[in-house]
């Protein structure tokens, strides 16, 4: 269940109206999601997202909710946050930060095939291009600086080898961080978190990404592999699909060649990709937030794909 904070429809309807959205005509919490409360709101001029943030705060919203305007300004298919006569994006409805979005068409494909990941691909691509002017900044929370804090935490609750793994691991990164091709790595804003859960589709068209709540400024090339470490693997058991991987690379080159730096660093960053949720499910499993609704994800299954990306190598 996703509503921490009751809503009444007479405060939905009065946003709707300073939003110049319509007249509510029915108001439904949503199930699914962990972190805020959300609602499908529907009006007589159509159907949008009410999320009241229950995490993040009046200061961080903002470089999300306008990255997501800007996005969707410039064409990709993201929730577009709905501003009131004033220009302002960002709401307070019972004493929360709150947020009123468009309603996105289609559903989750969480058993994709190469087309998906292919789509997943092209948009991405389109995705990087369409953010590399946006002008606020905020780093990637959950980065390098966040993993060397984090590992001495989650220590204690590994045995052995799994210590020695992430251990190494983490070092191993540090070092490719400080290397002159990763200072050659292009960035800026990424999604950080795309997986499948946060793409909707109508059959094999991408219909939208959602859920940029971990984005943030990045190399372009962390935030693809993200995307292979989840799309393109095989869930049950961990290990590389070639065929996806291949029409999921294909189709971001074709809006954006990856340059001699990111070729070279892909093996890198999708160990990189795999330590980044191997970390953050140790860190939920095992210190999870007071009175938190999350249900953990399993850690391990990010331990395997590590393993299997430093066993065989990903490459073009
Ligand atoms: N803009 C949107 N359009 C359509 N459905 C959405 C939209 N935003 C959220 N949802 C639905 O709400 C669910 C929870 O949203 P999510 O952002 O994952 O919540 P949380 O941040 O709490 O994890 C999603 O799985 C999706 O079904
Ligand atoms: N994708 C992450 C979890 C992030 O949570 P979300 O539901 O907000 O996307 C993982 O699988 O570990």
């Amino acid at each position: 269940m996703a509503v921490f904070t009751e809503v009444t429809e007479t405060q939905a309807n009065d946003l709707m109206q300073a939003l110049n959205l319509g007249q509510l005509t029915a108001l439904r919490g949503i199930e699914g999601g962990i972190e805020n409360t959300n609602y499908f709101a529907t009006t007589d001029q159509g159907e949008y997202v009410l999320t009241l943030f229950e995490r993040l705060t009046q200061a961080q919203l903002p470089f999300y909710l306008h990255l997501m305007k800007h996005l969707a300004g410039r064409g990709i298919p993201v929730p577009d946050p709905a501003a009131n006569r004033d220009g302002d994006i960002l709401h307070t409805v019972s004493g929360k930060p709150a947020a009123v979005v468009n309603k996105l068409a289609g559903k989750s494909q969480l058993a994709p095939q190469a087309v998906h990941c292919a789509a997943v691909g092209d948009m991405l691509a389109r995705m990087h291009l369409a953010g590399s002017d946006y002008n606020r900044s905020q780093p990637n929370l959950r980065g390098l600086p966040w993993w060397n804090e984090t590992v001495p935490v989650v220590l204690p609750y590994l045995d052995e080898a799994q210590a020695a793994l992430l251990r190494s691991e983490l070092a191993y990164q540090n070092h490719v961080a400080a290397s002159s091709a990763y200072a050659a790595l292009p960035r800026g804003p990424v999604h950080a978190d795309l997986f499948r859960d946060n793409v909707m589709f109508d059959g094999e068209q991408l219909t939208g990404f959602f859920d940029f709540y971990f984005a943030g400024v990045d190399t372009w090339l962390f935030d693809l592999c993200v995307c292979l470490n989840d799309w393109c693997i095989d869930l049950p058991m961990g290990v590389h699909d070639s065929e996806r991987a291949q029409a999921m690379l294909q189709a971001y080159q074709q809006v954006r060649p990856l340059s001699a730096a990111e070729r070279e660093l892909l093996p890198a960053l999708a160990r990189a990709g795999a330590l980044r949720f191997w970390i953050s499910r140790l860190w939920d499993y095992h210190l999870p937030r007071e009175a938190s609704m999350l249900k953990p994800h399993d850690p391990t299954h990010f331990e395997r794909v590590l393993r299997g990306r430093i066993a065989q190598p990903i490459h073009l």
